[in-house]
C-alpha cells in the first residue's frame, strides 16, 4: 500500500524544525548506506548529536501519534529517523531498502517532507509499482508511506534544497496485503459507526477486524 497523510506536522512546528536543521551539521549520506546503495546515494544527513536526538524524538512522536499512520502501518517499532538534505544536483538512485535496519525488520518506508515544494525543483520520490512509476512530492508536513519491498529513487534536485526526514517501521502485520485489508475494514467500520452508530453489523466488523489482527500479529 502507498498512502499519503496530510499534516503530520503543523506549519508552526515546521518553521522551528527547519531552523533547528539549519543550525545542525550534515555529513555525506553514504556513511549510513549499504555497499550497493553507496553506488547511487548522493545526499547529506544530519550528524549524530544531542540536537539530532531531540529532533528525532519530537518528530517520531508526531508520526506515531498520527492515527492514519498508525492504522495504515500498524507499527511495532520505528528506526531512528534520518534527516536528509538534497542541494542542487543531489539525488538517490534506484535501490531497495535493507531488510533489517537498527535491529528491526523494515516493512514500511516513509518520507516526511520538510521543505515546501515551491522552494525546490526535482527531488520527487519515485516509487516503482506494478502500475508504473509513482512520483511523490508533497507539501511540507505531509508524509508518504510505502512498502519497503519496492524499488525507488529520489530524482535529482535542480533548484533549491529538499529537506525531508525518512524512517522505517516494523509492522505487527508483515504482509502488505493483510495490512491493507485491516485498514479497509477499520475504515468501513468507522464510516458505518458515523452513519448508523453501534449496530450489530458494526459489532461484527469490530469482531472480524480484531480477530484477523490477533490471527496475523507478530509480537
Ligand atoms: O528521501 C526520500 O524520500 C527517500 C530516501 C530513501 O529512499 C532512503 O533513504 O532509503
Ligand atoms: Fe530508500
Amino acid at each position: 500500500m502507498l498512502i499519503t497523510i496530510a499534516d503530520v506536522l503543523p506549519q508552526s512546528e515546521l518553521e522551528e524544525i527547519r531552523a533547528m536543521l539549519g543550525a545542525m551539521r550534515f555529513e555525506d549520506g553514504r556513511a549510513t548506506a549499504g555497499w550497493s546503495a553507496t553506488l547511487v546515494k548522493d545526499n547529506e544527513q544530519a550528524r549524530e548529536g544531542a540536537a539530532l536526538s531531540l529532533l528525532r524524538e519530537r518528530v517520531s512522536k508526531a508520526i506515531l501519534e498520527n492515527e492514519v499512520f498508525s492504522l495504515a502501518t500498524r507499527p511495532k517499532a520505528l528506526t531512528p529517523l534520518i534527516f536528509s538534505r538534497y542541494g542542487q544536483g543531489k539525488h538517490y538512485g534506484t535501490h531497495v531498502d535493507n531488510p533489517l535496519m537498527d535491529g528491526i525488520r523494515t516493512d514500511v518506508s516513509f518520507t516526511l517532507f520538510l521543505a515546501e515544494p515551491d522552494t525546490y525543483d526535482g527531488g520527487e520520490l519515485v516509487i516503482e509499482t506494478m502500475a508504473g512509476e509513482e512520483e511523490v512530492k508533497l507539501a511540507a508536513g505531509h508524509l508518504v508511506a510505502y512498502d519497503s519491498t519496492t524499488l525507488h529513487r529520489v530524482a535529482p534536485v535542480t533548484r533549491g534544497e529538499r529537506l525531508a526526514t525518512v524512517g522505517w517501521a516494523q509492522s505487527y502485520i508483515r504482509d502488505s496485503a493483510k495490512r491493507e485489508l485491516l485498514f479497509d475494514l477499520e475504515t468501513a467500520r468507522r464510516n458505518l459507526f458515523a452513519q448508523a452508530g453501534k449496530t450489530p453489523e458494526f459489532d461484527l466488523l469490530a469482531k472480524t477486524g480484531a480477530n484477523l489482527f490477533r490471527m496475523w500479529a507478530e509480537v
